[in-house]
């Protein structure tokens, strides 16, 4: 018999952790690197995690440790589940402890400030591992769902088709069904446009602007993310699959989505620094909304409801006045 795949899993957040769960759902031998010695010893001894999944029970083949060398150690797959702007700082440290011929596999929904470098780019220029050894997953799939073991389906993306593939393996469960691609590219910008555009509906949600406002910037946001994606090289097919459309709506209308919460709150009054308050995870999109703006202006390219998000969360821009701005672009034929 063959042994099972060995995966690390570091981050015990909700994605982490439920990512986690789905690993080991399909048979692999999981270690989960945590932070905090007092998660590590929760998951071990109640086989669950208090803090991000509450009363979600976890598979016997998860094992949490504090120590990344041991959660390293021997890992065909080792999979990135933090912040995407501590991702470098994170990676430094860890890049000396990596199993020989492992796959990184990041699950990060951001692109880096500063650098504007999308997640799998950062792990390249951290780790000096090739791309064909650099897996991402995406799609619509909200952590505490998945976790439930309700179905889904996901987009394993590398440009090694043979890596994603054995990925897709060792993920595949009866209620988790990864889909294979080589556009990496298309597919981390998808993830990460959609917690944007998840903002900029959470807003309109709060402000009460209703479903035609909802359906109008689900569909302006990923034509915007599509003209991103086709400056950068991504494939425009991408777009209208699970890493775009499906992640953008589920996104978008799940009250379980952090960054359409993180909207709703500011659509409804809260200032930034109350939203941020009551904000216990994290909302890629609200620094990222930063970096794909700075994105789309290294590559010429026009993102009003990216431009309008950053105005409202960073520069202080009263909703109502973002809307009037939004509202009032010059008219344009609809595939410009
Ligand atoms: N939650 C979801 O439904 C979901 C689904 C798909 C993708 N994602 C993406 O996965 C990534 C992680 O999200 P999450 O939901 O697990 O977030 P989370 O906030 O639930 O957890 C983040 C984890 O990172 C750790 N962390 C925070 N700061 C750190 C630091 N400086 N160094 C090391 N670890 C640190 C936290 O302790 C925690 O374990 C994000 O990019 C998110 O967009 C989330
Ligand atoms: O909670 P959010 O907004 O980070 O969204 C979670 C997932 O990305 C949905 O696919």
């Amino acid at each position: 018999m063959t042994p099972p795949v060995k995966a690390a899993v570091f981050g015990t957040g909700s994605w982490g952790t439920a990512f986690a769960t789905v690993l080991a759902d399909a048979g692999c031998d999981v270690t989960l690197w945590a932070r905090r010695p007092e998660l590590a010893e929760a998951v071990n001894s109640t086989r669950t995690n208090p803090d991000y999944l509450p009363g979600v029970e976890l598979p016997g083949n998860i094992r949490a440790t504090t120590d990344a060398a041991e959660a390293a150690d021997g890992a065909e797959f080792t999979v990135l589940a933090v912040p995407s702007q501590t991702l470098r700082a994170n990676l430094a440290e860890w890049t000396p402890l990596l199993a020989p011929g492992t796959v990184l596999v990041s699950l990060m929904k951001g692109v880096e400030l500063g650098s504007a470098m999308r997640m799998s780019e950062v792990i390249e220029d951290v780790t000096k591992v090739g791309d064909d050894r650099i897996a991402i997953v995406t799609g619509p799939n909200l952590a505490r769902e998945i976790a439930a073991r309700m179905p889904a389906a996901a987009v394993v993306a590398c440009r090694d088709e043979s890596v994603a593939q054995r990925l897709q393996t060792a993920c595949h469960t009866p209620y988790f069904r990864p889909y294979t691609n080589t556009d990496v590219i298309g597919c981390e910008l998808g993830g990460a446009v959609k917690n944007v555009i998840g903002l900029a509906v959470g807003i309109a949600d709060g402000m009460g602007l209703g479903d035609n406002a909802k359906g109008s910037l689900i569909t302006r946001g990923l034509a915007e993310t599509t003209r991103l994606g086709l400056a950068m090289g991504a494939d425009p097919l991408t777009f209208s699959g699970l890493a775009g459309l499906g992640d953008l709506v589920a996104t978008c209308s799940s009250p379980l989505s952090r960054n359409h919460t993180f909207g709703t709150n500011l659509g409804k009054g809260m200032t930034l620094q109350e939203t941020i308050a009551v904000t216990k995870q994290t909302a890629e999109g609200v620094k990222s909304c930063e970096s794909v703006l700075d994105l789309a202006r290294r590559h010429g390219v026009d993102m009003p409801i990216t431009e309008t998000v950053v105005g409202i969360v960073h520069e202080g821009k009263p909703p109502v006045v973002a809307l009037k701005e939004l509202m009032s672009r010059s008219a344009k034929p609809e595939r410009r």
